[in-house]
């Protein structure tokens, strides 16, 4: 079982620091294959999302791996634009009911996008679910300072989580997010953490990457260490929870494997933060808002 480590979040909640994504590449499909597959490499932080129209074929992999399983595994989903009519108790529920799970471990809102206007009433629902057992531990997503501000007026649960895109290419933009999570005691998770691979490659954090990469494999003698380790590293440094993907077994492999590298130095996360820096990339253009300035009550974007 590979060694995972958690961290407690801020309602001495236990969080699998290394989750595993069912949006990115899998996004509108089908994720019972790839989860079961996840779940058997020792994955237990399962992420979905109500947008993700995948927490019915989550739910598969999830009843199929049996109910002795389900107290090890931390499941989150998020809370989508509702369609006209529906309350967030009903989509909620029906989370629950796609999932077939009678809690999730973790509840977010997914954008502020998707609460214009109403971010108190929802959040205050989202309350009555932690009070109620049904999500242990609630939270946000593609939260600017901002929006954390006008939230914070009126919760009387301040978050736990702010699930944010965070790579080299995002880290100085999101850097005031980061400082703001910490000081209120917000974990900061982060998705598309491979971005500089993935969407960016060729970009100035390569070389770096590669550098840090060649001086891993000297310190340790394993020939197999790869950028992806190294980015993960990275984020380890952050101190962030890190939400990442795959439908193959070695990638899965080579995500957990990362945990028991040595750590990166600080000279090292501060070289790819600068060769970040020259770069802006937002790949999740649905999450655009990150990238404007905060204004109370802007118009919520079409999906
Ligand atoms: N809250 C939100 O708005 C969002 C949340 N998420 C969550 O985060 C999870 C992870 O997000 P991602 O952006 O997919 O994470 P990521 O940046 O870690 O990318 C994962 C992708 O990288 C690919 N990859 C890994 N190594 C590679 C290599 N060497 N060369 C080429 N490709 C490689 C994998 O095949 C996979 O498709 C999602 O599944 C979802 O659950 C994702 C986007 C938005
Ligand atoms: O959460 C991941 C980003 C994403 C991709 N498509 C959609 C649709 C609705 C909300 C979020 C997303």
């Amino acid at each position: 079982m590979a060694n995972i480590g958690t961290k407690t979040l801020n309602d001495g909640a236990k969080i699998p620091a290394l989750g595993f994504g069912t949006g990115g590449a899998h996004f509108g499909k089908s994720a019972d294959a790839a989860a079961s597959l996840a779940i058997k490499a020792g994955f237990t932080h399962l992420d979905t999302a109500q947008a993700y129209q995948n927490e019915d074929s989550l739910g598969i992999s999830i009843a199929e791996a049996g109910p002795s399983i389900r107290p090890k595994l931390f499941i989150c989903t998020k809370l989508t634009l509702l369609p006209p009519g529906k309350s967030v108790r009903e989509a909620f529920l029906e989370s629950l009911k796609k999932l077939q799970i009678d809690y999730v471990d973790m509840f977010l809102i997914h954008s502020p996008m998707f609460v214009v206007g109403r971010m108190k009433e929802v959040w205050e629902e989202i309350e009555s679910f932690q009070k109620e057992g049904l999500a242990k531990t609630i939270g946000v997503s593609n939260f600017r300072v901002g929006d954390l501000e006008e939230l914070l007026k009126t919760a009387k649960v301040i978050p736990a989580v702010n699930q944010i895109e965070y790579h080299p290419y995002t880290a100085k933009s999101a850097q005031p997010i980061l400082e703001f999570n910490k000081k209120h005691g917000i974990a900061t998770e982060s998705y598309g953490g491979l971005t500089s691979i993935v969407k960016q490659p060729g970009g100035p954090v390569d070389p770096v990457v590669a550098k840090i990469r060649q001086r891993l494999i000297s310190t340790t003698g394993k020939q197999d260490i790869t950028d992806a380790q190294v980015l993960l590293k990275w984020l380890e440094a952050k101190d962030l929870i890190i939400l990442t993907t795959t439908s193959k077994w070695e990638r899965l492999q080579e995500y957990l494997a990362a945990s028991s590298l040595p750590p990166l130095t600080a000279e090292e996360v501060q070289a790819i933060d600068d060769a970040g820096s020259q770069v802006h990339f937002r790949r999740y253009q649905i999450m655009k808002h990150m990238d404007a300035p905060y204004v109370a009550n802007a118009p919520a974007p079409k999906l």
